[in-house]
C-alpha cells in the first residue's frame, strides 16, 4: 500500500497539553479520506503537521514520502485549503488565478478558467465581496488547479448552505476523477462525509479512535440490543454501551458473526459509528455499578 501521509507516533504540544498525540496512521493513496472528531481534537493540528505549518513535537510524518514542506518539490504536491478558505480579500479572482500560475510550478490554467466560468465567478470581482461558498469554490479551484498529488481540507464546507455544500463536494468528487486526486478532508458533517469519502479517521480528545476503510469499518461494528445482562458480549471489542433498566445497548467491534442470541444484532450508519467512537464506554464493565 502506498500511503500519501505516513504518522509514527505524531504528536504535537502547546505548552503543557497535547493537541496530538501518539499518532500512528498510513492514509492510503488514491483515496478520499474523512478526518472527523470533536471540537478540539487536533484535526487541524494533524493537518498543520502534514502541511508543514507546524513541526511535531514528537514522533514523525511522511507525506508522499517526503518530510511536510521540505522544498519546492515537496510544496508542489501537496495543496491545502485551510479552515475558513482563506483568500485575499483585495485581490481579484482573476488575480488570484495569476498569482497562483506564479508560485505553482504545476499550474493548470485551463482547468482553473474553466471551473471559474462555470461556478459563474466574474474575474474583475475582489474575493472580499464573494459570498462564503463563492470563496470556498475560489479556494478549491486555486487547491485544483495547482495540481497536487494529495489535496488537504481543513472543514471546507462549514459555513456553506447546504447547496452550495453539494456544488462544492461534486467539484471536488469530478476533481478526484478526472485527476486521480487523493483528498484528506476533515469535517463535522458526518452525511457529507458519508457521500464523499472512502476512508475514515475518528480522532477524539487528541488520538486516533479509529481509523480505516469506510466499507470495512461498516461491515465490522455492529449493534448489539437485548434484554439488560450482567454479562457483556464476550470476545468483541465494546466500542460503546448505553443501558436502560431494561435493555443494554452496545456497540462493538468484530470480525466474526455474532451467534449469541440474547442479542438483535443491527447494522450501523456512518454517523452511528462515528458517534460510538465519539461517545466511548466510560470504564467498562460494570453493569453493576450502573446499578
Ligand atoms: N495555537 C494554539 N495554542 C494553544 N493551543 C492550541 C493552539 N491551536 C490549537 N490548540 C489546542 O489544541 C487542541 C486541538 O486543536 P485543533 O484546532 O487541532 O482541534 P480541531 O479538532 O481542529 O478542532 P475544531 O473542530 O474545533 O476545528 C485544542 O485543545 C486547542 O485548544
Amino acid at each position: 500500500m502506498t500511503a500519501v501521509i505516513q504518522a509514527r507516533g505524531l504528536g504535537k504540544k502547546y505548552g503543557q497539553r497535547w493537541a496530538l498525540s501518539e499518532c500512528t496512521l498510513d492514509i492510503p493513496a488514491g483515496r478520499v479520506v474523512g478526518l472527523v472528531g470533536p471540537n478540539g481534537a487536533g484535526k487541524t493540528t494533524l493537518l498543520n503537521l502534514a502541511v508543514g505549518q507546524m513541526q511535531p513535537t514528537a514522533g514523525s510524518i511522511e507525506v508522499l514520502g517526503g518530510r511536510p514542506a521540505s522544498g519546492p518539490e515537496q510544496l508542489a504536491k501537496v495543496g491545502y485549503v485551510a479552515q475558513d478558505a482563506p483568500t485575499y480579500a483585495g485581490l481579484s479572482v482573476g488575480e488570484h488565478l495569476r498569482l497562483g500560475a506564479r508560485l505553482n510550478p504545476r499550474w493548470d490554467d485551463a482547468v482553473a478558467r474553466e471551473r471559474i466560468g462555470r461556478l459563474g465567478l466574474e474575474p474583475g470581482h475582489r474575493a472580499g465581496k464573494l459570498s462564503g461558498g463563492q470563496r470556498a469554490q475560489l479556494a478549491l479551484t486555486l487547491g485544483i488547479a495547482k495540481r497536487p498529488e494529495l489535496l488537504i481540507l481543513d472543514e471546507p464546507v462549514a459555513a456553506l448552505d447546504p447547496l452550495a455544500r453539494r456544488e462544492f463536494l461534486q467539484g471536488l468528487m469530478e476533481a478526484v476523477a478526472e485527476h486521480s486526486l487523493s483528498v484528506v478532508l476533515s469535517s463535522h458533517l458526518v452525511s457529507d462525509l458519508e457521500r464523499t469519502c472512502d476512508y475514515l479517521i475518528v480522532l477524539v480528545e487528541s488520538r486516533v479512535q479509529v481509523a480505516g476503510d469506510v466499507d470495512d469499518l461498516l461491515a465490522t461494528h455492529h449493534r448489539l440490543t437485548g434484554p439488560r445482562k450482567d454479562t457483556l458480549p464476550q470476545d468483541q471489542h465494546v466500542v460503546s454501551e448505553s443501558h436502560t433498566d431494561r435493555q443494554s445497548t452496545y456497540v462493538v467491534r468484530t470480525d466474526g458473526r455474532i451467534h449469541d442470541p440474547a442479542w438483535t444484532v443491527g447494522q450501523l450508519g456512518l454517523e452511528d459509528l462515528v458517534l460510538a467512537y465519539m461517545t466511548p464506554a466510560p470504564s467498562r464493565p460494570t453493569l453493576e455499578a450502573i446499578r
